[in-house]
């Protein structure tokens, strides 16, 4: 039975189709690398996850990948804690395919940010790269959110990704903004 301190965390992982996000889960979850290529409806997977000495429970849902006519849905926001946005190092579009995703999210959740992470998977492609680092970074640091090129194929920063989606979804809650200084509040007495 989980311990009554374990925190509930949903993440949700979006992007283009075959950018490597079925393969980042799986790799987390299940310690493989899929070869193959089998598109995704949506599934959720749940793992058990200890950091920074705090047990979380977290349910990741792999969805189907994403184009510009792609609608979301309250399943994509409504009990989310935090977003992985992936893209392929060897795909302009699919990088340009986040920034549009990324937009879609943040009007659907009517917020002007949300606790997420840009990851650049298949990192192993160097060869082939399309995204230069420099670039994703500075994208991620005008959305305030983390950063990380991965490689599912040979297991590169693919934990780092969900420890810095965990560690910004703690950033934004209410638990650690109530250790901040309140600015301007009204008291009525
Ligand atoms: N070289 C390399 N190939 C990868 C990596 N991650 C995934 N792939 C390959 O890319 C293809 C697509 O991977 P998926 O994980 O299924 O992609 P997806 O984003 O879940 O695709 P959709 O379900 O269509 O959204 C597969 O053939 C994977 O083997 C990686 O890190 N390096």
């Amino acid at each position: 039975m989980a311990a009554s301190s374990t925190r509930k965390r949903k993440i949700v992982v979006l992007g283009s189709r075959s950018v490597g996000k079925s393969s980042l889960v799986i790799q987390f979850i299940e310690n493989h690398f899929v070869e193959a290529y089998h598109p995704t409806i949506e599934n959720t997977f749940s793992k058990a996850v200890v950091y920074k000495g705090v047990e979380y429970d977290c349910d990741i849902v792999d969805t189907a990948g994403q184009d510009e006519y792609s609608i979301l849905n309250s399943k994509h926001a409504i009990g989310v804690h935090g977003y992985v946005f992936v893209y392929s190092i060897a795909s302009r579009r699919s990088f340009d395919m986040v920034k549009i995703i990324y937009d879609k999210i943040i009007d659907f959740c009517g917020k002007n940010e949300i606790p997420c992470v840009i990851v650049g998977a298949k990192c192993d492609l160097q060869s082939s790269r399309q995204v230069q680092p420099e670039e994703a970074e500075e994208f991620a640091k005008t959305k305030q959110a983390a950063w990380v090129e991965t490689s599912a194929k040979n297991n590169i920063n693919v934990g780092r990704v969900f420890e810095l989606c965990l560690a910004e979804i703690e950033k934004s809650s209410p638990h650690n903004q109530a250790n901040q200084p309140q600015p301007n509040r009204c008291i009525t007495m």
